[in-house]
């Protein structure tokens, strides 16, 4: 144990640290790069070059740096950085830390996998650190993730780089049974890491929740933040916090939106896009391939791959929780050969925590929803991204392939295109994705839905789950999802060939789809007919044209002749031509879009489901729509409702006490009745103990039964059992004589 430090060296702490932070500020404040700049540009500092203070008034420049002790930080996160073996910065490091560190505001943009984490968590430490902040000034700095696994994980970088302050931090995510005593100590943290929806309901429910200090506000994933699905919630967080603070943008696919940046007050941001003049959208030791794979083909080529790779770690997309879920339970009773798991919004909060670090951790295969696609960095590489359903927009592509080829590791991907969604291969190479064509060696196929048909068909084993079931979820799920797209010219639901997709699946019969018949009455849901549309048939899809021998490198690198490469299906390049400029889509469940678009009045809750998209609860509540679409709410309007509302919960909440009154009265009652028939019971059963010599089981038996049912007619059964008990078995002659028996017995 160290002895406790004397006044005396604690005094000396403070005074040297309170010299540190001035030298720091000194330091800053000469060296500061020019606004607009962009430190990658300058002449990279050399290793030996003089570092700090110089002379009095001379301090060492700090944009151009390269390494992180060249930078004007606090030793204790040097020390920190040191120790989580930090040495060297990244690209999107070295450009946006000297202007956060002298106090800008930055929209920074780098590719999948490149280090932002650190370049907005080193600043925030630095910034409170030299603010002084303590335990007693309350938030200082709020950094907002839009998913819950990718908040835990940057808690995680925080924790490790900022080990030697003294600031107090948390992890503020929805799923956790422990709001309560979150609640108790929210008000005392420094640092908050957080998912949106969580935050809003401390800034809603916490009695005296206050961020009014706040030095320092982070989005990571900031477009997906700023995103419609989180368009409210944010507001309303913005709503409460203070303008002068400063505040950091990052993300793989930056926003640039005017309207965004005005939303949150930025103040001159510094945008910088460190890869914006690269070659390529995505890492360069990423290898990505796309090929054709018919609905109705989808399950046999995701098994074969399966399969083929069975020493691989394996991130597989899919559009839906029911997708998800379907294809884990049926793939799991087929036993592949490499572990298998799922995860996705429906789970449990630690259920998706431990699937999580099992994945970081072991070789396997992880089917999963986007709740996966941004920010986390698995911390043994992901093998290969495997995009089963196309993804929504260019955006999500980018993020699902980037969760291989992380940092300095090398990654491999595959999406499966439908013939019909051919025009999102076009999208991707305009947005510099470099993705070749490849087709599958269909002779080592290995065809699962005959094996699924006979899983679905087996008799249900009422304690397993019911596949037919799921396998039905996930087919009209899948449907819906496509139906309700946006995006029309990539995601055609009338395209599909609906029964072969169904029987794909294994199920028996192809389920009514209410949804496709209303939309397209009069018209038939063409089966196949897409794909001689397109051009493409069953039988040449897997054949298409070579049209310029491609390099053997990718198909020993995509590996184990499962798939070669080829190329794309109007022949060498994609044409572009025939492309409408089309906004980017969004899928089922990110459409549900409020009429209400407003900033919502402070203290008041949004309510988001498992994917992150908010519920209206307020929507009733416009009543003026204007020009621009958005909505305003009159305030008498608003404080009649809550008025109702509060009248409303008050007699809900009479109403619940008083069944709940009824409800253990009505307990009470039963278990006095039990109590007695209890007794009555053990009096009768020894009777009949004694008659047959039995062990007592029977006693056992009878109570066990009685108390495992609490339905009045097992009850009423009961005691029509036991008066036929007395009535008939034994006669009031025979009793008399066993009452004999039994006092000759005794006597001798
Ligand atoms: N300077 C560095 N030196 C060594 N490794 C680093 C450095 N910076 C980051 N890394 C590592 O690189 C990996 C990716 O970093 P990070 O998760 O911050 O990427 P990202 O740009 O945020 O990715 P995404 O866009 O997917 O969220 C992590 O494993 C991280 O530890």
């Amino acid at each position: 144990m160290r002895p406790p430090k004397s006044r005396e060296s604690r005094k000396q702490k403070r005074l040297s640290e309170v010299q540190e932070i001035e030298l720091l500020e000194s330091w800053i404040e000469n060296g500061k790069p020019e606004s607009g700049s962009n430190p990658l540009s300058l002449p990279p500092l050399s290793k030996d070059s003089p570092v700090g203070r110089i002379d009095d008034n001379t301090f060492s420049a700090y944009a151009g740096s390269q390494r992180f002790d060249q930078l004007p930080l606090s030793q204790k996160t040097k020390d920190g950085l040191k120790e989580a073996k930090f040495t060297k910065m990244t690209d999107i490091q070295r450009a946006s830390l000297p202007h956060a560190l002298c106090g800008r505001d930055i929209l920074g943009a780098a590719k999948t996998g490149s280090g932002k984490t650190l370049a907005f968590i080193i600043p925030v430490l630095e910034k409170l650190y030299r603010a002084r902040w303590g335990p007693e000034f309350g938030v200082g700095s709020i950094i907002i993730s839009p998913t819950r696994e990718l908040a835990a994980q940057l808690f995680d970088v925080l924790k490790s780089v900022g080990k030697h302050h003294n600031f107090s931090a948390g992890l503020l995510i929805g799923g956790r049974k422990d709001v309560d005593m979150e609640k108790e100590h929210v008000n005392d943290l420094n640092i908050l890491v957080c998912t949106p929806g969580r935050l809003l309901q401390h800034m809603d429910e916490t009695p005296n929740f206050d961020c009014s200090e706040l030095q320092v506000l982070v989005l990571d994933e900031a477009d997906r933040i700023l995103d419609v699905g989180f368009k409210k919630a944010l507001n309303a967080i913005v709503s409460q916090l203070p303008k002068h603070r400063q505040t950091f943008l990052f993300s793989a696919t930056q926003t640039k939106s005017v309207q965004d940046l005005a939303r949150l007050s930025l103040k001159d941001p510094e945008y910088l896009s460190v890869h914006e003049e690269s070659v390529t959208a995505t890492p360069n030791r990423l290898h990505q391939t796309a090929m054709i794979v018919p609905l109705d083909k989808k399950m046999d080529m995701l098994w074969s791959f399966i399969k083929s790779h069975l020493n691989s770690k394996i991130l597989v997309f899919l559009s839906s929780c029911k997708q998800v879920r379907f294809v884990f339970e049926a793939f799991k009773k087929l036993h592949p050969g490499i572990p298998l798991k799922c995860l996705h919004g429906r789970m449990k909060q630690e259920r998706r925590m431990g699937i999580y670090s099992q994945f970081c951790e072991t070789r396997s295969v992880l089917f999963s929803t986007d709740v996966a696609s941004r920010g986390l960095d698995f911390n043994k590489a992901v093998d290969w991204v495997v995009q089963v359903d196309c993804p929504e927009d260019v955006a999500a592509y980018i993020h699902r392939v980037g969760r291989t080829a992380r940092y300095l590791s090398g990654g491999k991907s595959v999406l499966f295109l439908m013939p019909s969604e051919m025009k999102m291969l076009e999208k991707l190479q305009e947005k510099k994705i470099p993705i070749q064509f490849i087709k599958a060696n269909t002779k080592r196929l290995q065809p699962v839905s005959g094996l699924l048909a006979a899983l679905l068909a087996k008799k249900d084993d009422k304690r397993d789950v019911d596949l037919r079931h799921l396998a039905h979820r996930a087919f009209i799920t899948y449907l819906r999802s496509i139906h309700k797209h946006r995006d029309k010219e990539v995601f055609d639901v009338l395209k599909l060939p609906i029964e072969e997709f169904s029987a794909s699946l294994g199920l028996p019969m192809t389920p009514k789809i209410r949804f496709l018949n209303q939309k397209s009455k009069g018209k038939k849901v063409p089966a196949e007919s897409s794909l001689q549309e397109e051009n493409y048939s069953k039988e040449n899809l897997f054949e298409l044209p070579r049209e310029s021998p491609v390099t053997s490198k990718l198909e020993e690198e995509v590996d184990e002749d499962f798939l070669s490469a080829k190329t794309p299906p109007h022949g060498g390049q994609v044409k572009s031509t025939d492309i409408a400029d089309i906004e980017p889509g969004t899928r089922l469940l990110k459409k549900k879009k409020l009429k209400i678009n407003v900033h919502r009045p402070v203290g008041t809750r949004v309510v988001f489901d498992d994917e992150g998209n908010t519920l209206p609860p307020l929507a009733t509540l416009a009543d003026r729509i204007n020009g621009d679409g958005s909505v305003q709410l009159d305030e008498d309007t608003v404080s009649k409702r809550y008025a109702n509302l509060r009248e409303e919960l008050k007699e809900e909440d009479k109403e619940d006490k008083l069944m709940d009154r009824q409800r253990r009265k009505e307990k009470r009652m039963k278990e006095k009745m039990k109590r007695r028939r209890g007794r009555k019971d053990e009096d009768d059963a020894e009777g009949e103990e004694d008659l047959s010599g039995s062990d007592g089981d029977r006693t056992n038996k009878k109570s066990k039964m009685y108390f495992d049912s609490d339905s009045d007619d097992a009850e009423k059964k009961r005691d029509k059992d036991n008066s036929t008990i007395h009535a008939d078995s034994i006669s009031l002659k025979e009793q008399e004589e066993l009452a004999l028996k039994l006092l000759s017995s005794m006597h001798s």
